[in-house]
């Protein structure tokens, strides 16, 4: 293949065309359309209406599409994503889409359509209910986690894993724009000036810099285990019967706790949209009640499959054989999971990259209650985060702040 450009449509089609597993007879009459609805990528999908076949080719830029050429970004993130891929394939299989080809001089991925499945964000906005969710994420959470980490695989083999992940300059954006920008005067933040007050009372709060300072120092420093990186609802594809998850570019040895909060972080994103959006409140409450049900469950299976795997699969002698270390380990997670919850909801209501569930409000009022109850839940997560031993604690901080917003 040729050296790095971004490619045509026509060019897509003329890659796809050569692949043999996907389209075995070379058809001449390849469609193809760029889709790509994220911050960063190019993405091409090619379809054969004759057999109905498809594939995706996801190709990086050599910046963040976002803002522009004055953003550079390097294209070793499509290598970093498509070996995740492949990684999260032989630990979670089905729960990622199948990489079929990767070509360095082009940072380009190809990979199974999976165009029957739709968003999860999407899906949330518009009511979708999901029952495997929370048992498919957490199988996939706790068997990446696990089988990654010094728990779960050789500890050298680890060492040599975590260079191969080696992700600088994509960790350099979630450490700007999660744990830095919010809490300061940045060129990058992004909010409604209706929540001036807010946005000041995030860069004043001494208590809230003191806990995203630790939640920053463990994201830059621990390699526990091999994380996704950027666990969102908008890196979820789903059906009722069917979950897949998309996007691990950021993928980097960090904190276990940062991708189970990212999950955690965004259905309460949703929930607080709920407050602000549903035509009726009894509808409002109902959802509610789905997506908090859904993060208990999402806690409570990922803690008992980690926990087997480890008790099956656990290498680290002195580890497994402690059952007060698994305990704290355990406790340690959801102290983790919560901070970080946090820390993803506050970075989309005042940083540079928002989320749908809540910018969709018309009614500018409404809107701010869903950005004022966002703000408390994440503001409340992260100052209790630490103190924390049950999922409980998360799930009264959301009701309690829902109690207290305006309706
Ligand atoms: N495997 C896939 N199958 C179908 N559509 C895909 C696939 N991967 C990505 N897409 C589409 O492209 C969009 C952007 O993809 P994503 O990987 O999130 O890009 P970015 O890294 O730029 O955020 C997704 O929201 C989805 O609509
Ligand atoms: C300048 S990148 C901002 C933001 O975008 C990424 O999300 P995605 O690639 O899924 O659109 C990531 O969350 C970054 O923090």
């Amino acid at each position: 293949m040729s050296a790095y450009h971004p490619l045509t449509e026509r060019e897509a089609i003329e890659i796809a065309r050569s692949l043999k597993s996907v389209f075995p007879d070379a058809p001449d009459n390849l469609a193809c359309r760029e889709i790509g609805d994220g911050n960063l990528n190019l993405v091409f999908h090619i379809t054969d209406s004759a057999s109905g076949r498809s594939v995706i080719l996801k190709q990086a830029l050599p910046y963040a599409k976002v803002v522009g050429e004055s953003w550079p970004l390097t294209l070793d993130r499509a290598r970093i994503e498509s070996e995740a891929l492949i990684q999260e394939g032989k630990l979670a299989p089905g729960l990622v889409p199948q990489v079929y080809a990767y070509d360095a001089e082009l940072a380009l991925t190809i990979m199974e359509d999976l165009s029957d499945h739709v968003i999860m964000r999407r899906g949330l906005m518009e009511g979708g209910r999901y029952p495997k969710f929370a048992d498919d994420i957490s199988t996939f959470l706790a068997r990446t986690l696990f089988f990654t980490s010094d728990l779960g695989m050789n500890q050298q083999e680890k060492k040599l894993r975590v260079r191969d992940f080696i992700n600088p300059e994509l960790c350099k954006i979630t450490e700007d724009l999660i744990f830095d920008d919010p809490y300061t005067v940045s060129a990058n933040n992004n909010y409604d000036a209706a929540i001036e007050d807010e946005a000041e009372a995030l860069r004043t709060d001494e208590q809230l810099h003191f806990e995203i300072a630790l939640l920053r120092e463990k994201f830059l420093t621990q390699a526990q285990a091999l994380l996704h990186g950027d666990l969102h609802t908008g890196s979820i594809f789903i059906t009722p019967e069917s979950t897949k998850v998309i996007d691990p570019e950021f993928a980097y040895y960090g904190p276990a706790g940062f991708d189970i909060g990212a999950v955690i972080g965004n259905l309460l994103l949703n929930y607080a949209s709920r407050h602000g959006w549903d035509k009726s409140e009894a509808e409002a409450g109902d959802y509610r009640h789905y997506l908090l049900t859904t993060i208990r469950e999402i806690w409570t299976k990922f803690e008992a499959k980690f926990r087997a795997l480890w008790d099956e699969h656990g290498v680290d002698r002195l580890a497994s054989a402690s059952a007060a270390y698994k305990d704290d380990y355990m406790k340690r997670l959801l102290q983790d999971t919560l901070g970080y919850a946090g820390a993803k909801m506050v970075r989309r209501i005042v940083g540079l990259a928002h989320v749908a569930d809540i910018d969709r409000i018309e009614d500018a009022a409404k809107r701010e209650t869903a950005q004022r109850l966002a703000l408390a839940i994440g503001k409340s997560l992260i100052k209790t985060g630490r103190q924390s031993t049950s999922i409980e604690q998360l799930i009264d901080i959301a009701l309690t702040s829902s109690a207290g917003a305006k309706v």
